[in-house]
């Protein structure tokens, strides 16, 4: 599909969509499932081959009845009727749109979007996204392929304290953090704690304190959480704007 013209109708028409975003996630709730599309729209990025990434194709269902992507298709779903309300602006920048408002709206750092991208029918196969059973080696092999570092990985891992696993979907149940509709740096403090009763951790999430690499990011946001709301605000632009380039 062509990149849409971004003038100043479309740059009025993405405040208004905005505007009707922070309704939705607020009166929903569903800020966590908007982050989680936003990510896995974005995610599939591959900087070899310039193929994926934010371009709306998770909309298909082709691609969102992968096994990665169950229980997303209730997010597609709620955003229909802001699409339909602003059908100029593409999907895949209502998608990213809808992760940036959901993490605005749960206290979480103001993240520059910038408008433009342009939707694909083009859907990636099933296995870009990563494996929480599997280790380090498999989360840099994944974030690496899409241009993404060790920094990148640590701070966007902190998307997870938003939300819930849910059995149904991925075989994992339960929240990471006390309070999983507020964006703060608590499952970089829960993650330290170990053992938390109640409390999730993935595989993936542990290698987060096991790798020395990694260690050292999740010790810092623990600690600080305005570097952590910095360096999430730059990573969460940096993986909304994969393979775009801003006109
Ligand atoms: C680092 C590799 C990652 C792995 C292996 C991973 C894995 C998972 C899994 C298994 C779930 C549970 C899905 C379900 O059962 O509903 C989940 C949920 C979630 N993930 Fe990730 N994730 C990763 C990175 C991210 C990133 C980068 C973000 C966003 C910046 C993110 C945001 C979320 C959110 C918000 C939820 C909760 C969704 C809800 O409450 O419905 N995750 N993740
Ligand atoms: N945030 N990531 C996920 O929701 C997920 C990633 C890979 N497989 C299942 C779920």
């Amino acid at each position: 599909m062509a990149q849409p013209v971004v003038d100043a109708e479309y740059l009025k028409e993405i405040e208004r969509a905005r505007r009707d975003l922070r309704a939705l996630i607020s009166s929903k709730n569903c800020a966590p499932i908007m982050l989680r599309l936003a990510w896995h729209d974005a995610g599939t990025y591959d900087k070899a081959t310039k193929t994926g990434g934010p371009n709306g194709s998770i909309r298909f269902e082709e691609e969102y009845s992968h096994g990665s992507n169950a229980g997303l298709k209730i997010a597609i779903d709620l955003l229909e009727p802001i699409k339909a309300k602003h059908p100029k602006i593409t999907y895949a920048d209502l998608y990213q749109l809808a992760g940036v408002v959901a993490v605005e709206v749960t206290g979480g750092p103001t993240i520059d979007f910038v408008p433009g991208r342009r939707d694909s029918s083009a859907c990636p196969r099933e296995g870009r996204l990563p494996d929480a059973k599997k280790g380090s080696q498999h989360l840099r092999d994944i974030f690496y392929r899409m241009g993404l570092t060790d920094k990148d990985i640590v701070a966007l891992s902190g998307g997870h304290t938003l939300g819930k696993a849910h059995s149904e979907r991925s075989g994992f149940e339960g929240a990471w953090t006390k309070e999983p509709l507020k964006f703060d740096n608590s499952y970089f403090v829960e993650l330290l704690k170990g053992e938390s009763a109640g409390l999730l951790k993935l595989p993936t999430d542990k290698v987060l304190v096991e790798d020395p690499a990694f260690r050292r990011y999740v010790e810092l946001y623990a600690k600080d959480e305005e570097a952590f709301f910095k360096d999430y605000a730059e990573s969460h632009k940096k993986l909304s704007e994969l393979g775009f380039t801003p006109p």
